[in-house]
């Protein structure tokens, strides 16, 4: 499907690296608890800011079983941007149910050029969050830019079904074997780089998902070995990698295939039953 191309009115898509990084969410009820969830997978450390009184029992949870990336602030915020050490934060989320006070946190932000994410407030938001897919290292995100946020809830479920669950498995399998053709292939760019990128891509074209994640260590070191070594990408069986019947067949033979043969046979059966009698 071709879709038209849209100059403005978009935001940037990237994926935000946090590892390590510090970021403060004010607010501990069910919008708190959906930011905490989302920022865990990306190891920041977190500071819940929020009485114990306004936790809801998801971040209560959340905190207590990640005690060393989550730190809860036990406090109400009395608006004192200094007092918090908030210029201490990479990122910033509130999801408060006062918006006069989470303009003031965004305002503050702002002036201090913190990325903030305000639930309440989209027109002071930086960044907005989006529904996600995640399968491993695969991570897709739907943004409706602020429009419909359950219709991006809807779409996420049309993509999902469109997916075979393969994906994140070969693209971890297709991460590992990069690393390794990099140790034995070094060099950023040059020849080296040009003939790494093309060999991968034709591996990618040439497998697909199911088999590419049906790689293990040795099975790299083979391809490595017969292919990269002879600039050529082997076929999957040629390293004894056998296509296992996908997944999308068994629906397609639950919906359409099964009730078919039992019509036919129903039919055959009463033909030889009408005859006899
Ligand atoms: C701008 C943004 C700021 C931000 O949060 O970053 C924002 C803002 C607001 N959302 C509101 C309402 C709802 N939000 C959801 C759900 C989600 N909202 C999410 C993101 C975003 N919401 C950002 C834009 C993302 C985009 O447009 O693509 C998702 C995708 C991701 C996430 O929250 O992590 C997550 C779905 C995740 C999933 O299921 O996969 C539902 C449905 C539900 O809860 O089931 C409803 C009720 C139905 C509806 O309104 O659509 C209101 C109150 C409106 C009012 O008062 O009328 C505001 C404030 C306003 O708009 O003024
Ligand atoms: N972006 C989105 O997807 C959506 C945003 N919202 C908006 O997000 C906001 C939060 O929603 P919920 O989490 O459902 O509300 P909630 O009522 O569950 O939580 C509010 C939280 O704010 C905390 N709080 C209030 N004053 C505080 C202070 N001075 N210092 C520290 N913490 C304080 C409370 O302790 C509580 O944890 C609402 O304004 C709501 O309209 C609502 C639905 C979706």
């Amino acid at each position: 499907m071709d879709m038209p191309t849209q100059r403005g009115s978009g935001s940037l898509l990237v994926a935000w690296q946090l590892a390590g990084k510090n970021v403060l969410i004010v607010g501990g009820g069910e919008i708190a608890s959906q930011r905490v969830d989302s920022v865990l997978v990306t190891d920041a450390h977190i500071t819940v800011l929020t009485p114990s009184s306004g936790l809801n029992p998801r971040t209560q949870r959340f905190i207590a079983e990640y005690p060393t990336q989550i730190t809860h602030l036990d406090k109400k915020y009395d608006n004192n941007p200094a007092e918090l050490g908030l210029l201490n934060y990479d990122m910033v989320l509130t999801a408060l149910d006062d918006v006069e006070l989470s303009r003031s946190i965004c305002q503050y932000c702002r002036d201090h050029r913190i990325p903030v994410n305000a639930a309440d407030i989209p027109p002071l938001c930086d960044f907005y969050f989006g529904s996600q897919i995640r399968d491993g290292p695969l991570q897709i995100m739907i943004s409706t830019n602020g429009n419909g946020p359950k219709l991006a809830n809807l779409v996420k479920r049309k993509i999902v079904q469109s997916l075979s669950g393969n994906e994140g498995a070969a693209i971890q399998k297709v991460g590992a074997l990069r690393v390794i053709l990099k140790e034995r292939a070094p060099g950023v760019g040059g020849d080296n780089g040009k003939r790494r990128m093309a060999w991968m891509t034709k591996l990618c074209n040439e497998w697909d998902m199911d088999e590419l994640g049906k790689l293990d260590d040795d099975s790299m070191i083979k391809l490595l070995n017969e292919g990269w070594e002879k600039n050529h990408v082997p076929p999957p069986h040629a390293l004894g990698i056998k296509h296992s019947v996908e997944m999308t067949f068994y629906p397609m033979l639950v919906n359409s295939i099964l009730p078919s043969l039992i019509g036919f046979a129903v039919g055959v059966a009463s033909c030889v039953w009408l005859r006899k009698k």
